[in-house]
């Protein structure tokens, strides 16, 4: 269950998005070479696509799960499409030689699902909140539980309220 009370806010832009996307493909450049990623559909298809460009990796592949159904609501977990098996095959039949790369993890609830089906793959996210950390090998930035991350696809323009009218 997401924390219900997740009620600050983590606004990322675009620009942010790829740079921070940009300074994970920099992380992970050291950490091993891998033959293909698997990205977790769909917030994972964003930062794969800047990995894939700056790491130089061609094979890519979708693991799609349903989680979050509404805005902050974690429904039952679905996975609509599992690892490929000729993905899983690629390093032995364990995940060896795979990057799964997602755009969060929060609970930990879709990395531990995605980690059964490729158990030695290096899983990397954009941001972790402390619940999920442990399923993460490398990630970029850690937010607090309580915190909803709002990614720039779900986001647009809008009036904000000066500062001194919300004190009112
Ligand atoms: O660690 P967890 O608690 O499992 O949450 C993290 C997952 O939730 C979101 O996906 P969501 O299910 O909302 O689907 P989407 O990627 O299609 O937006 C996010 O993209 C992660 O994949
Ligand atoms: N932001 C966007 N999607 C999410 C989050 C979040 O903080 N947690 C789980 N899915
Ligand atoms: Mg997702």
């Amino acid at each position: 269950m997401a924390d219900p009370r997740a009620d600050k806010a983590f606004p990322v832009s675009w620009d942010q998005f790829h740079r921070d996307a940009r300074a994970l493909a920099w992380r992970l450049s050291d950490k091993g070479s891998w033959q293909a990623i698997v990205c977790v559909t769909r917030g994972g298809l964003v930062p794969a696509a800047v990995i894939a460009r700056e790491l130089g990796i061609r094979l890519i592949e979708t693991v799609c799960v349903a989680s979050y159904h509404d805005y902050k609501e974690q429904g039952g977990l679905e996975v609509l499409k599992p690892v490929g098996q000729s993905f899983i095959d690629l390093g032995g039949g364990d995940g060896a030689g795979i990057l799964v790369v997602d755009d969060l993890v929060d609970t930990g609830a879709t990395a531990k699902v995605v980690r059964a089906m490729v158990p030695k793959c290096h899983y990397a996210t954009m941001y972790a909140k402390p619940a999920g950390q442990p399923l993460v090998d490398t990630f970029i930035t850690e937010v607090s539980q309580d915190t909803w991350i709002y990614f720039p696809w779900d986001m647009g323009y809008s009036f904000q309220p000066p500062i001194a009218q919300g004190e009112k």
